[in-house]
């Protein structure tokens, strides 16, 4: 059946429908199947998203047709295919009246994802009208949070140089608490690796009594305040925040330094919300693992990480890995550094929508995956500025001196870029910078060719 005249007006102007205020708006790539005309599919796609079904039923009334998700852009050539949702289309709490992702999820990448006549759909883009930009939590907690417990600026506060303990499981409490310990000793922020959390051989009761020590040593040593992201990832959200209760209660006055880290993606949307509402005093840390098997580019289905980090700012994430732009091991491009600014300025230009953020609290890009001193200054250039917390798991623990000289490296990695110095130069007065060199001389003959001869390392 084709539901065209009823779930497409193609008349209608994007920028008409910004200026109502009224519907979110989404941006897909979208495929038919061979024997489906583009738009036929397009309007069974807005119709199965919202109101509708694949035939007429005789329950419809004339207030059913008022909420009808319209496709109001296509280009069949590029695949293009734009869809505006009402705002009444989306669930609301009853205990406060808020909008919830769950709901958005479920209307405008739900059911879209098993129709046979859709070969496949997939988000790019999406814009969110100022009501609903009220009506989401956004975060509670920012980078300007940990820039104060450390000390800095408010504003523009800089680079925090952290880590992941590594190896990513394998570590039982003393030689764990032990590696905190040693890269504390010369960096900011550690995070739990995302698989680890109370195995066997590492109970969390233990464990992190020793990390809470390890901190305070650490603090003592240096005379500088250190972060700590505890995961909390859990089936269960009573469990969750049973973690989250001992994390709180263990680091005891020096709580606010605790962060929370939760697998966002694989544990869904109600786990970061819930983190978000139990504990909007604490940094909240999306970690995203999973997300490429629809994030990929190779991926025809789903949405992109560009699309997932801006679901993350409204769900109210505090900081959510963005990947490495090009620069580390995971997936991306230059061009990636669009996902930072969407998340951490007040509005910014996605791949189709211009959005606004009406004073949402910005959520942090975390830089991470394969990243080490080396690296950075390559990544600085490209994003353009350092404000990011950037973990280094690899890129610390692989430092061939200690954990402390890799976390050191990483600082003096941003001081090079930040003075605009040439980085062969640096190393010759930095020897932190000047070993990762020797630490890392795969990435060393690739970017800084010539660089054994210009630092006189010979081996
Ligand atoms: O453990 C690491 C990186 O370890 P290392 O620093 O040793 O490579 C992170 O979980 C990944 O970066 C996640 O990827 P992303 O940040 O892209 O989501
Ligand atoms: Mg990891």
């Amino acid at each position: 059946m084709d539901q065209s005249a009823r779930y497409s007006d193609l008349s209608l102007k994007e920028e008409d429908l910004i200026k109502g205020g009224k519907h979110i708006l989404v941006a897909y790539k979208m495929c038919p199947n061979p024997g489906h005309g583009y738009l036929e599919a397009a309007a069974h796609f807005a119709a199965e998203s919202s109101t509708g079904t694949n035939v007429e039923v005789s329950t419809t009334d004339d207030f059913t047709k008022g909420v009808d998700a319209l496709v109001y852009y296509i280009d069949e050539a590029t695949e293009d295919m734009r869809i505006a949702y009402p705002m009444e289309l989306f669930d609301r709490n009853v205990i406060d009246g808020r909008m919830m992702i769950v709901s958005v999820l479920t209307l405008i990448i739900g059911n879209n994802q098993g129709m046979g006549d859709i070969k496949h759909a997939k988000i790019h883009d999406f814009y969110v009208p100022e009501r609903a930009i009220q009506l989401f939590d956004g975060p509670a907690k920012d980078i300007s949070d940990m820039w104060r417990i450390l000390g800095r600026p408010i504003q523009n506060g800089g680079y925090i140089a952290g880590t992941i303990i590594k190896p990513k499981l394998g570590l039982r409490p003393e030689p764990f608490a032990a590696a905190a310990y040693q890269f504390w000793l010369g960096g900011d922020f550690i995070k739990n690796d995302e698989p680890q959390g109370n195995q066997t051989f590492c109970p969390l009761k233990k464990v992190l009594p020793l990390v809470y020590d390890a901190m305070k040593r650490a603090q003592d040593e240096t005379g500088e305040a250190k972060l700590f992201s505890m995961n909390i990832t859990a089936d269960d959200h009573y469990e969750m925040c049973a973690r989250a209760d001992f994390g709180l209660e263990t680091f005891g006055p020096d709580a606010d330094k605790l962060a929370f880290l939760v697998d966002g993606f694989v544990g869904g949307p109600g786990m970061i919300t819930t983190a978000r509402r139990q504990y909007p005093s604490q940094y909240l840390h999306y970690h995203r693992a999973g997300h490429g098997m629809i994030t990929s580019p190779s991926a025809k289905r789903g949405y992109t990480a560009f699309v997932l980090a801006k679901i993350s700012r409204l769900q109210g994430a505090s900081g959510i890995h963005v990947g490495t732009m090009g620069y580390g091991k995971m997936e991306g491009e230059n061009s990636d550094k669009n996902i930072a600014y969407m998340i951490e300025r007040d509005e910014a230009q996605g791949p189709v929508y211009f959005q606004k953020w009406y004073g949402m609290k910005p959520t942090t890009p975390i830089i991470s995956g394969g990243m080490n001193a080396l690296r950075l200054p390559g990544f600085f250039e490209n994003l353009g500025h350092g404000n990011v917390i950037n973990t280094s798991g690899g890129g610390s623990y692989g430092h061939i001196d200690s954990p402390a000289a890799g976390a050191i490296s990483l600082r003096q990695s941003y001081e090079c870029w930040k003075a605009g110095a040439d980085p062969i130069e640096f190393a010759k007065e930095h020897k932190e910078f000047a070993r990762a060199f020797e630490s890392f001389p795969g990435d060393a003959d690739k970017i800084y060719p010539g660089w054994r001869e210009k630092l006189g390392v010979h081996k």
